[in-house]
């Protein structure tokens, strides 16, 4: 209006409507440039800390997250530039996101003030879909009421009295090999250890989590292994949907072609159900019956503080959050141990001397203290721990404005945690860090586990992180994988069928072997 008034002779043929919208549009575009080039290059607070230049432009490093495997990017640099534990890099649309680079930055995320930070928005919008929400999701006061009821569960008591179940489970998968793969052809064949993993996983938190056994080795077209390796199973389209509901573009799903979204929707459904028909059932069974169960599920209802719908979120996180993670985590085990015979014949007499392991265990002994005493068992369970960690990257976001070792660090900034190349970092792991070394996990003088790997800081490894959202179920995994190699070592001599061609590990938030291992 003021242009109309005052320069008529420059807007001869304008509208108050067309002059509008021009502004508008003026307003945009540098509204645009302000943020993507002005702000995180001259304003953002961030903008002096160390961390690469390049990057495409204005995706800047963004698609760095979505690689296969996560993590080697954020190692390089941490490698190639000298940094005090905090690190830029340009986002999309050139945003400055932080990288958590040293035991203290990382110690005072984690532990020292965990609620001041929490996972952001979108990628916690995608993991909802299978996860519901239960404990990986929620934060704050929701957050400790949940852990506080779970910890007991999880305790060191009550993985000593699963130890006896992981082992059945375990001969029950090396019985199965033997019978499916190898019977018919004279001892030897080709299989593929991701595809029992996740069987003998699902298996294990079944009569864990529920006290329910889903007998999916056996039964190999069972409905609820076949929804997961759906869901799980990395691919372009799933990516696609991830990066998009990432950035709250979740609207745009829809369009990804294969009708992606709609089968995702299809199979979360699917998951919801069944664990609403499991929760049904378990209570009409304890109102029935009385419960003198231990799973995790009967636990929870005992408190009488979770809601029918509140346990289904449980549920679906701890089946979800504790079996393709471990699953994987043994493939990478044979992965390695069979790239590296010396170390697998060496286990295996190991394993002979101190275990029976075609056996289902004797009632009376103590199976957890002689699967935690075997030094390369455990060396070789927590090197593979460290190489391949099944979620190799975490996002923090501030609460408010804060401050990371005196930064100033604006709200909404996206905080990055690596756990593939803090595990993997030379300077905490010497020149040698990218080598399997189950060594490193022995005690030089004793001879015994160590926990640390010969490093001074527990920060070292963050395969489960640390703090309050740690992870809950690291002593069960430990356990269980435990089981699984000394039973599976035990039992088979085991070499790849295609060393030429090296899986990669491939996934949104948990990673797998892509094309599984053979
Ligand atoms: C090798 C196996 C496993 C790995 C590498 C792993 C890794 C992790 C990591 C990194 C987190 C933290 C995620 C974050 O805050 O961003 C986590 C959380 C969690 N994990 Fe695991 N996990 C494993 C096995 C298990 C098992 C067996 C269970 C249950 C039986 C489990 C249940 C959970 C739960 C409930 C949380 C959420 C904890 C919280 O926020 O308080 N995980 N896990």
């Amino acid at each position: 209006a003021v242009c109309l008034k005052y320069l008529p002779q420059y807007f001869e043929n304008q509208t108050l409507h067309h002059l509008f919208w021009c502004a508008q549009g003026v307003n945009i575009i540098l509204w645009a440039i302000y943020e993507t080039q002005i702000y995180p290059r001259f304003i953002c607070p961030l903008r002096q800390l160390p961390g690469p230049t390049g990057g495409y432009p204005l995706l800047g490093y963004g698609l760095i997250r979505f690689k296969k495997p996560v993590g080697p990017e954020y190692l390089k640099f941490m490698q190639e530039t000298s940094h005090n534990g905090l690190m830029r890099y340009r986002g999309f649309l050139n945003t400055n996101n932080v990288l958590l680079a040293s035991p203290q930055t990382l110690a005072e995320v984690l532990v020292k003030r965990p609620y001041d930070f929490e996972k952001p928005e979108g990628p916690r919008n995608f993991m909802r879909r299978v996860l519901g929400d239960g404990l990986v999701l929620v934060e704050g006061d929701v957050h400790k009421f949940q852990r506080k009821r779970l910890m007991p569960s999880f305790s060191f008591r009550n993985i000593k009295d699963l130890y006896p179940t992981f082992w059945d489970k375990s001969i029950k998968l090396t019985d199965a090999i033997a019978e499916k793969v190898l019977a018919s052809s004279g001892g030897t064949g080709i299989t593929d250890v991701n595809f029992w993993s996740t069987k003998v996983t699902l298996d294990i938190i079944g009569i864990a989590g529920l006290g329910r056994d889903f007998n999916t080795i056996k039964n190999s077209d069972d409905l609820l292994a076949q929804t997961y390796d759906k869901i799980m199973e990395p691919s372009l389209g799933k990516m696609i949907i991830f990066a998009l509901t990432s950035y709250k573009l979740h609207w745009l799903n829809q369009f990804v072609p294969g009708r992606i979204d709609a089968k995702l929707e299809s199979a979360t459904d699917s998951l919801r159900r069944t664990c609403i028909h499991f929760v049904h059932e378990k209570r009409e069974k304890s109102a029935a019956m009385g419960s003198e169960s231990t799973d995790i599920l009967s636990k929870l209802m005992e408190t009488n503080e979770f809601s029918n719908e509140e346990l289904v979120d449980q549920l679906l996180t701890f089946i979800a959050a504790g079996h393709e993670t471990t699953s994987s985590t043994f493939a990478w085990v044979i992965y390695l141990l069979a790239s590296n015979p010396h170390i697998q014949s060496q286990l295996r007499e190991e394993i002979h001397a101190n275990l029976r392991t075609t056996s289902p265990v004797d009632a009376d002994s103590d199976l957890s203290s002689v699967l935690e005493s075997l030094p390369l068992l455990n060396g070789v369970c927590n090197e593979t721990l460290r190489l391949y960690p099944t979620v190799p990257l975490s996002m923090r976001t501030p609460r408010q404005d804060t401050t990371i070792a005196g930064q100033r660090i604006p709200k909404g900034t996206e905080i990055y945690i690596v756990p593939w190349a803090v595990n993997r970092d030379q300077e905490l792991w010497g020149p040698d860090a990218d080598v399997f070394k189950p060594e490193r996990w022995i005690d030089a003088e004793t001879g015994k586990p160590n926990n640390t790997g010969g490093t001074s800081s527990n920060y070292s490894i963050l395969t489960f992180l640390h703090g309050v959202h740690s992870c809950i179920g690291q002593g069960f995994a430990k356990a269980e994988l435990r089981a699984l190699t000394a039973a599976f070592v035990g039992a088979f001599e085991i070499e790849l069928a295609y060393p030429d061609r090296p899986p990669i590990p491939a996934g949104l938030i948990t990673t797998k072997p892509e094309g599984g291992i053979e």
